[in-house]
């Protein structure tokens, strides 16, 4: 069913008051995984009930694991093990997470069965490749379109092996699908990234019992590893959700809000270092531990930011932020120059195409570039009419912008905003956003 919804969003806050975003993306797929590949059962906490992971623990459920959702964010996970998942009878629809269909693409290609990976609109454009390359290097089968898109045709039954595999592109996605894979593989799975990337697959491995360990650059999973359950797992909230508040209270004067229980793996962290650079307010608060991951307060006020050169090196711990730092260059003093962000082309939308066409007709200064852009900060946004392309990162960074336009912003196709952030409308209005859904149609 194809649902369009368009948002209005004007200049609002101070944004005032403690907030919780929902939980964490990366966790909550890769939560539901291991627990369903594991021995016993698994009490999920602070699970995001959004649709890229509700797309995953269905697909769970197809392959005969049995789920149970005894209140909002928890899921019970009854673990087969790791061969006991049953053939599917139908394809199976990651909805648009590449997370979900990439990881989803290691572990089914060392099951016995064959198995059908299927995606909405967006999600059929986004490169495949990159996986099932790597993958086919381990011995697996994958059929993808002419394209090197989905439907992905997984093969079962093969014999995969380890080896070592060196990636081209510093990406958690396929460095957790070989993982994943190198569950089911004979010999040690070595890989390699360009650049560390968020290490969550590696952290939950280990906490499900499985020998991974990082030697000189190189990841390694040793054969024959059986997953148990360590009972429970946490979901810290998600500092991806969080990034949208944190750029908001930044640049709308008045601001004060305090973001709690937020993931800040280190590999996560790249905007709150960004925009520290650029003159921001912000105190991490309360620092511990939760479910083997740090997490802490954010307490964010309005500050006078000032344009910067994103450290190149600084991309992948930023990468799903960034749509949120072309607003707050927007509003900085000065020049951002982001360079080394290719990727951003291929994520659910072209984020640099769609947030410098967007911020552009809305009056900033902003020149696209192959691997990133230059914002020239500080003209004034007025209103008009703007598209986010069905992405969810750049629907909510509008939404951002428009809290500091003269005029008011319509947002066209927010409605993916439910695929990472339920209830974004309601929690961005209580803190202070001015935004309000325009109309709804089939
Ligand atoms: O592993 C993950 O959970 C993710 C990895 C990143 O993608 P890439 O691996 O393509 O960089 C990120 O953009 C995505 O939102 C989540
Ligand atoms: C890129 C993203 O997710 P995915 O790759 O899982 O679709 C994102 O959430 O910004």
């Amino acid at each position: 069913m194809s649902v369009t919804l368009d948002w209005i969003a004007s200049a609002g806050g101070p944004l005032r008051g403690t907030i919780t975003v929902p939980g964490d993306k990366s966790v909550s797929h890769r939560a539901v995984m291991f627990a369903a590949l594991a021995d016993g059962r698994t009490d999920i906490h602070g699970f995001l009930e959004g649709e890229d992971t509700r797309a995953t623990a269905a697909i769970f459920t197809q392959l005969g694991v049995r789920i149970e959702a005894p209140s909002p964010s928890r899921r019970i996970m009854h673990g087969v093990g790791l061969h006991g998942l049953r053939a599917p009878g139908a394809p199976l629809d990651c909805g648009n997470a590449g997370t979900g269909m990439r990881l989803l693409a290691g572990l089914l290609a060392g099951q016995a069965f064959d198995s059908v990976l299927v995606g909405d609109a967006s999600l059929s454009k986004r490169p495949m490749r990159r996986v099932v390359e790597p993958l086919a290097a381990m011995g697996a089968r994958i059929v993808t379109s002419a394209a090197g898109t989905a439907p992905l045709h997984i093969q079962g039954g093969q014999r995969l092996h380890g080896g070592d595999l060196v990636l081209p592109v510093a990406s958690a996605q396929l460095k957790s699908a070989l993982l994943l894979a190198g569950l089911y593989a004979s010999g040690v799975t070595r890989v390699r990234e360009p650049h560390p990337t968020r290490d969550y697959t590696e952290r939950m491995l280990k906490a499900f019992g499985a020998d991974v360990r990082e030697v000189d650059g190189w990841i390694s999973l040793q054969p024959g590893a059986v997953l148990r359950s360590p009972g429970r797992i946490d979901v810290p909230a998600d500092f991806s959700s969080a990034a949208f508040f944190m750029v908001a209270a930044s640049i709308v004067p008045g601001s004060d809000v305090l973001i709690e229980d937020v993931g800040i793996n280190p590999r996560r962290t790249g905007l709150l270092d960004t925009l520290r650079d650029m003159g921001a307010d912000i105190t991490v608060e309360r620092r511990r531990e939760s479910g083997g991951e740090p997490v802490a307060d954010l307490r964010v006020r309005h500050a006078a930011l000032h344009g910067i050169d994103v450290p190149p090196a600084r991309v992948p711990d930023m990468i799903d932020e960034f749509p949120a730092l072309f607003v707050a260059a927007a509003f900085a003093r000065g020049t951002t120059r982001i360079t080394g962000a290719e990727e951003l082309r291929v994520k659910e939308s072209d984020r640099i195409a769609v947030m410098a066409k967007a911020l552009k007709s809305l009056g900033a200064d902003i020149a696209e570039r192959g691997d990133g852009a230059v914002i020239q900060g500080g003209a004034p946004l007025h209103g008009g009419v703007v598209d986010s392309a069905g992405d969810h990162r750049c629907a909510m960074s509008m939404v951002v912008a428009a809290q500091r336009a003269q005029a008011p912003v319509t947002i066209a196709d927010c409605a993916n905003v439910a695929t990472s952030f339920p209830g974004f409308v309601e929690l961005a209005s209580g803190a202070g956003m001015s935004i309000r859904p325009l109309a709804s149609s089939p």
